[in-house]
């Protein structure tokens, strides 16, 4: 709702819709009849439009675009409505104004911020435009470059940007509402037109063209495959070649079509899926509605490798106070060079610099090789090398010195946390953070409780992910945990293909044109190859503890490739040693350079083993390395390892480089349809019967038996009729 007050000469229109004063149709109406009903009355001279609860307003209720006429009809013609008053219409702009809420305030004449605000046009972000006439008024406003950069990539700025922008015309640090009510009061009676911006021509940029065609470019690379920063940009183009009715005209065809585009429901599926997943909960009952985090005032790292380095970086930008730990000086010195120069740049980035990131003062960052200073911290993260035996001794370390109440965590991409729990006394406080390289960038972590993991130790856990603005999202014990689990036939598969004629940069081609920032093979060696032969030795699978005997392309009488293990054993681990599955210009690089001296390993390979080479189209590249990855999803949520797909699709977006406007793997899954899903499934199982990544499901098999209910009803089935699987 809104609510309309009329005290002195300034009606007042309240935005109310908890908790973000999103803009539904009933918001709108009686914002509507609040701005007629203040131009009815003659005692008003001006309007101030504000928001309840120190938010001006997030925009359009985003769950309305399923009944896109109704809200389409309504906000832009609103914003027209504002503009065209006779009466000073100010927006006081407190806590967030965003798409729809914004361009209400760009109807405004006149619109005041709190410092402390911020303001944006993310609709790209949800797979939109901003359709509320939004894209003709802001360029008008600010300028064409400072507009399509907020338009095109989303982002938030705070006020004081704002204000440098002219975004703004005045900000305040303390009660934005009085400010707002002085300013109207202050022109009554000043002349409007000057201040209605679809009356003011777009600023003009000398060669405008040139500048639009480089944007364009920059636009288009960016999107990979995103349609609506490329339709953003469109929008503004009109702005700068149409009269403003016309460019409306064009606005909202362009919304139109993104509306109606499918990425636009994903990309919102996004949005929300990484809400829900906050809701955490456990099989066992435990959940985040009755447990409470405990407070973390001081942590320590133990480990300064890439993974320790990132960590610590991501604890100082959330400004708690921590200890960092390293077996020798050796190590401690090169950790703590490392982790001051990420520092540095950290700090260049942000508003405030060097003085927000207090890194030099120890009382907020102390290096040491003396673990008894980790006797007063509230929680530690174990970031070691991945290795059992090096985890177990270090808890056991750990539980003897830290105090009763400390969260023991593990950084880990795989192991059993029972098993690293079992080396203390208190496996109630022993969770697995899986960070994700580099730490400091990436905006997941998995959570991982054991068996006997406390839900005060989960919800601790999810609050230290919010603490460093991450995507925490909590998951059962297994090995590889969702993500790597997920990942193993998906590279399984793209390493299968390579043996039966594929390249690897076939391969990566495919998956980059399907969205993903990384193909796998690039993936691999830019993580190292390295990392996952020493997991496979661990394993039994290769090296000197593999049973004499065992056929070189069979384990466990399934299907292996040792293609991995034979670069490996080449001492190709990737762009560390300038080789890999690509060829890189030195160590290090990162350019990547098909090989010639890999075509003709893997020529050398087949023949070997008797591999008849043959073409392999692109539509079986993806559809083996997706359905196979998808699938592992669909046996993840039987076993209970995850609450819902959506806990698989935001690990995946944020985790895994998966193109968000295709909404996770299992949306995807759900947008192709659950039956092709499983036909394809089939078909490649009975080609490769040896493979059991390829063997559909149980449960996937059940919902198509179901008649392949939507996602959201998924789990429904699974907890009904899991014994029947
Ligand atoms: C045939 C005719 C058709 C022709 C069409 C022609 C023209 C059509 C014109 C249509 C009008 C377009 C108008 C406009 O341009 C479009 C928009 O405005 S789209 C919305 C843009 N806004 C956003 O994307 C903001 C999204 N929100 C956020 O970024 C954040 O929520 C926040 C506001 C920064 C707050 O962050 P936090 O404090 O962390 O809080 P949460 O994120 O947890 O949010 C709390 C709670 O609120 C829910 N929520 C947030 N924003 C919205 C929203 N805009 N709509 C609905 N709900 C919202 C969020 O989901 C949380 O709830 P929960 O999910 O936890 O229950």
């Amino acid at each position: 709702m809104a609510q309309y007050a009329r005290g002195s000469a300034v009606a007042v229109i309240r935005l109310r819709n908890p908790p973000v004063n999103a803009l539904s149709l009933a918001v709108l109406q009686t914002l509507e009849d609040g701005l007629k009903k203040a131009d009815a009355d003659p005692s008003v001279k001006a309007v101030m439009i504000c928001g309840e609860n120190g938010k001006f307003s997030a925009g359009a209720d985003i769950r309305g675009f399923s009944s896109p006429k109704r809200l389409g009809g309504a906000l832009g013609p609103i914003v027209s409505l504002i503009e065209s008053s006779e009466k000073p219409v100010v927006a006081a702009i407190e806590g967030v104004a965003l798409g729809g809420g914004l361009e209400v305030a760009l109807g405004c004449h006149y619109r005041i911020a709190h410092v402390k605000a911020r303001m944006g046009l993310p609709e790209v972000t949800i797979g939109l435009l901003p359709g509320a006439e939004g894209t003709q008024r802001l360029p008008r406003l600010i300028g064409v470059p400072a507009a399509l950069d907020m338009i095109t990539t989303g982002k938030h700025i705070p006020a004081t940007e704002a204000l440098k922008l002219g975004l703004v015309d005045e900000i305040v640090e303390e009660n934005t509402i009085e400010a707002a009510i002085r300013l109207a009061n202050k022109v009554i009676g000043q002349p409007l037109g000057p201040r209605r911006l679809s009356l003011k021509p777009v600023p003009k940029v000398p060669n405008m063209e040139a500048f639009l065609d480089e944007a364009l470019v920059k636009v288009k690379r960016q999107a990979r495959g995103c349609l609506a920063p490329e339709l953003c940009f469109q929008a503004v183009r009109a702005a700068t070649q149409s009269p403003f009715a016309e460019g409306v005209r064009r606005e909202r065809e362009l919304f139109q079509v993104l509306l109606s585009s499918g990425q636009a429901q994903a990309l919102q599926y996004a949005f929300f899926a990484e809400r829900a997943v906050r809701r955490w909960a456990t099989p066992s009952g435990a959940s985040w509605s009755s447990a409470a985090p405990q407070p973390v005032r001081r942590a320590a790292v133990i480990g300064l490798g890439t993974m320790g380095q990132g960590i610590v970086t991501s604890l100082v930008k959330a400004n708690i106070p921590l200890v960092a730990l390293e077996q020798d000086l050796e190590n401690l010195n090169k950790g703590r060079k490392a982790v001051m120069l990420l520092l540095q740049r950290e700090a260049m980035k942000m508003e405030g610099g060097a003085q927000i990131l207090d890194f030099h003062n120890p009382a907020h960052l102390q290096f040491t090789v003396d673990f008894d200073l980790l006797r007063d911290v509230d929680l530690v993260i174990e970031a070691v090398f991945e290795n059992m035996a090096l985890k177990k001794e270090i808890f056991h370390k750990l539980s003897k010195i830290c105090k009763p109440g400390a969260l023991l965590c593990t950084n880990t991409s795989a192991l059993n946390i029972d098993e690293i729990a079992s080396a203390t006394n208190r496996p109630q406080q022993v969770i697995g953070t899986h960070f994700f390289s580099p730490a400091h960038v990436m905006r997941l972590l998995e959570i991982i409780y054991g068996r006997h993991t406390s839900p005060t130790a989960i919800a601790t856990a999810m609050q230290l992910a919010k603490a460093l603005k991450k995507v925490g999202v909590v998951v059962g014990n297994c090995f590889g945990f969702v993500g790597n689990r997920m990942m193993f036939p998906y590279v399984q598969q793209a390493v299968f293909l390579l043996e039966e004629g594929s390249r690897p940069e076939a391969v990566d081609q495919v998956l980059e044109d399907f969205g993903f920032k990384i193909g796998p093979f690039r993936m691999s060696d830019l993580a190292g190859l390295d990392v996952g032969w020493r997991s496979r030795k661990d394993q039994g699978l290769t090296g000197p503890s593999l049973p004499a005997g065992t056929p070189a392309r069979q384990r466990h009488g399934q299907r292996y490739s040792p293609l991995p293990d034979l670069l490996c054993e080449q001492g190709r681990f990737g762009q560390k040693t300038a080789r890999g599955w690509y060829l890189y210009e030195k160590a290090g690089g990162r350019t990547a350079t098909p090989d010639p001296w890999l075509h003709n390993f893997l020529s050398q390979y087949r023949d070997t083993h008797g591999i008849q080479t043959r073409f392999i189209d692109q539509e079986e590249i993806l559809e083996r390395c997706l359905f196979s990855l998808i699938n592992e999803g669909f046996a993840i949520l039987a076993e209970g390892i995850a609450s819902g797909p959506e806990h698989l699709d935001v690990i995946y977006i944020n985790g895994y480089g998966w193109p968000e406007h295709r909404g996770g793997p299992m949306f995807y899954a759900s947008t192709v349809g659950l039956p092709r899903v499983l036909a394809k499934l089939q078909k490649y199982s009975e080609a490769h019967p040896d493979v059991p990544g390829l063997r559909p499901s149980a449960f996937l098999k059940k919902l198509v038996a179901v008649g392949n209910p939507p996602l959201k009803e998924w789990m429904s089935y699974l907890s009904q009729q899991s014994s029947k699987l």
